[in-house]
């Protein structure tokens, strides 16, 4: 026995893959250590030189153990051809240092010049590529592609004595559709045609690789990764069949939670290989790992990325769909973005075809479906904005509906506890809705429903306590700057809507808008000796952008002046605020940078900002000093922007209580601090003064844009216009 090898000679065709690699040569190290050692040297030297000249002469070979050369064949990576071999039941295998150089070199060693080739045409974009453009124009080798689950179309397509190669790969990416290959070989031997199937057996009937492309050109793999990969290669087996069953009961849930949903996976029923698939392959290893999801176009696929990624983080963008993690890519303007329009379409690549590679780990699979598959199932669910229907049947609302015509653009109604309250709706389907009580918005969504403002759970609906959360209005007085009670009276008194306000410079296609109004009360008068007018329009844009202006007038017939502080109290809702991203708050705030501040929590004092961003990881409650007129919040784990323009409004007010305050706060829970952070557009520094029948003006208008912000790069109305998972 040779020193170097465990009794066991290569069986190449044994049926279990892992069973016959567990019987294939395993290599021991040099010193006898139980891995192999890794031969890391280009070139080999010889005992003399007539050995020599004997292996140049092909007399003496690496069978026998002596090498020439690394880019011919090197131990470390016959080891593993080896090992693939044993697994695949071939006669060898060469392990190159990519696909694309295994497939391309294949071709060069099969196909002469003036060539043909049959292919299927469902191909890798590389693959594709390379028999479209490259192998014609350097070295007229044709193809003719065909439907290669058309075994009459494929056989008529191969030439006798011109088509040298019939080519495939099978589960094709991205379709995932699987090829009969008994038969396609079959008639591919029929007609003297090799038949070439990736990823499993590449070649078939070839001459001794070693004399063509693969020695010429070196395309071969290093042999340190060999090595690695020699070391996972013994547990493949019990990863891809863990990676099928975990793809299978996956999309098995998902198309139960939705059967409209257009999932592409070979082990579903439905699937037009399904039987097929099953009768070729090796007991116990399932379907494969790759599914897909057909989003129809390439705008719902990126927004269904975006979100998976970035809010469910369910896994990464990324092509290939071979990491330990699960990826997923949108393969027509990916990997086979080469192709053109009508090259897809012949392929069946829809433009929104989402591949997605499963592997992350989900906690409990084989014991709790409901808590490890069903939320993550119900994330997908939530993705796609699916509703439960009255009979309990699952109906994905992305194909939109505009707003029906009875529907209301504002409407008056009761909210919690009878208090009165008024929605906008918009035709995208984004709504706010406002209180009369506080003249208080207390809901903004965008066009999927989800709410962008931060309202407590235990928040009073309850005169005379203000609202936690929303948008509250601090006048006369902002925060304890006076003798009124903290932010002044206007969010606890009861509004009234204004249905004759004075004309305002509007824009005509803004129709989703209220006009409120609050006046003195003789009751006020007592504490906040003045008469005013305090008129209040809050406008949803069609875009779903919220808009608040606010008019005051001095309406004192005594001639006095009066002066007030103001703020709009806007609590955004954010993930979490707690969460570390790179060292720093997955929240930030972007355009107060370098600018001075008062501190609430320093006896106000005025400190100048150092950061280059404002992020967060303690109590915070500073007032910005005359400020841009656009502030960004970025909720980097959501991946969404709020902008925040204001007009008249020159201070900035950024607060979060973190957790010691938060406690302290009746109508905040414990925890609630994390997912809230006011940026309010304010006037603090210099109070306002109007003189009887003046009038001063102030304008909060917010946007959420569903990307990142670049300070001052921001386009709201491109990045509002593209659409999140819209109508298909
Ligand atoms: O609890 P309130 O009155 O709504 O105020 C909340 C916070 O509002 C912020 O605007 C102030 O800067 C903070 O000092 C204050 O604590």
């Amino acid at each position: 026995m040779d020193r170097k090898t465990v009794n066991v000679e290569m069986e190449s065709k044994k049926e279990v893959p892992a069973e016959a690699l567990a019987a294939a040569r395993h290599e021991l190290g040099e010193h006898n250590g139980i891995n192999m050692s890794i031969e890391a040297s280009n070139t080999f030297t010889f005992k003399d030189s007539d050995a020599m000249n004997r292996a140049f002469l092909g007399e003496v070979c690496p069978k026998t153990g002596i090498y020439i050369y690394s880019r011919h064949l090197n131990p470390t990576i016959l080891n593993l051809g080896r090992q693939i071999a044993a697994m695949e039941g071939t006669e060898t295998a060469y392990c190159t240092a990519s696909g694309m150089s295994a497939i391309s070199s294949v071709f060069l060693q099969l196909c002469n010049t003036g060539g043909h080739v049959v292919a299927a045409k469902t191909l890798y974009g590389g693959s594709h590529a390379l028999l479209t453009h490259f192998l014609p124009q350097k070295c007229n080798i044709t193809t003719t592609f065909v439907d290669i689950v058309d075994l009459e179309e494929v056989d008529k397509a191969m030439i006798e004595g011109k088509t040298s190669v019939l080519y495939f790969e099978s589960i094709s990416n991205p379709t995932l559709i699987v090829a009969n290959i008994p038969e396609l070989s079959k008639i591919a031997h029929a007609k003297g045609v090799r038949c070439c199937l990736w990823p499993a057996d590449i070649v078939d009937q070839m001459r001794d690789p070693h004399e063509g492309p693969f020695m010429l050109l070196g395309p071969t793999m290093n042999p340190k990764l060999a090595f690695e990969i020699s070391g996972r290669i013994p547990h493949l087996s019990m990863r891809m069949k863990k990676h099928c069953k975990r793809a299978m009961k996956y999309v098995t849930k998902m198309k139960e939670l939705d059967p409209n949903l257009d999932v592409l996976y070979p082990g579903l029923k439905e699937h037009p290989q399904h039987s097929l698939l099953k009768s070729m392959s090796n007991k116990d290893y399932g379907f494969g790992g790759v599914f897909c999801i057909d989003m129809k176009t390439e705008g719902r696929a990126y927004r269904l990325m975006d979100k998976l990624q970035n809010n469910s983080k369910f896994g990464f963008m990324g092509v290939s769909l071979g990491y330990y993690e699960t990826l997923m890519s949108c393969s027509s303007s990916s990997t086979n973005s080469m192709l053109d329009t009508k090259e897809k379409e012949r392929a069946g690549i829809s433009p929104g075809l989402v591949d997605v590679g499963l592997w992350r780990s989900l906690p409990n699979i084989d014991t709790s479906i409901i808590q490890a598959i069903e939320p993550r199932g119900f994330r997908i669910r939530r993705n796609f904005t699916i509703l439960q229907t009255k009979r309990g049947v699952c109906v994905p609302v992305y194909k939109r509906q505009a707003m029906s015509e009875e529907t209301k653009y504002v409407e008056l109604c009761k909210g919690i506890n009878g208090l009165d309250k008024i929605i906008l709706r918009e035709v995208r389907g984004c709504s706010a809705e406002v209180y009369l009580y506080g003249g208080h918005v207390t809901s903004w969504k965008n066009e999927h429903g989800e709410e962008l403002l931060f309202v407590s759970s235990k928040a009073i609906f309850k005169p005379p306590k203000a609202i936690r959360g929303g948008i509250p209005i601090c006048f006369p007085q902002f925060s304890n700057l006076g003798s009124l009670e903290p932010h002044g009276f206007a969010r606890t008194r009861f509004w009234s809507i204004d249905n004759d306000p004075p004309p305002f410079p509007t824009n005509s296609s803004n129709k989703a808008f209220i006009d409120l109004i609050l006046k003195h009360s003789e009751e006020d008068v007592k504490i906040w000796p003045h008469r005013y007018e305090f008129r209040l329009r809050i406008t949803l844009g069609p875009g779903g952008d919220l808009m608040l202006t606010s008019r005051i007038r001095n309406t004192n017939t005594d001639g006095k002046s009066f002066t007030f502080t103001f703020a709009y109290h806007t609590y955004f809702h954010v993930t979490d605020i707690s969460h570390m991203f790179v060292l720093s708050s997955e929240v930030r705030v972007e355009g107060l940078e370098t600018l001075d501040y008062l501190d609430n929590l320093k006896n106000r004092e005025r400190f100048t900002e150092q950061g280059d961003a404002i992020v967060f990881e303690s109590e915070v409650d500073k007032v910005y000093l005359r400020t841009p007129t656009k502030i960004a919040v970025l909720d980097h784990e959501r991946k969404r922007t709020f902008e925040l323009r204001k007009d008249g409004l020159p201070d900035a007010v950024v607060w979060n209580p973190w957790d010691k305050k938060a406690k302290t706060i009746p109508d905040l829970g414990d925890d609630e601090y994390k997912h809230m952070l006011c940026v309010e557009a304010a006037c603090v520094e210099k109070p306002i003064t109007l003189k009887p029948g003046e009038e001063w003006r102030g304008r909060q208008e917010l946007s959420a844009v569903p990307s990142s912000y670049c300070s001052g790069q921001l386009n709201p109305e491109s990045a509002i216009l593209s659409e999140d998972i819209g109508p298909a």
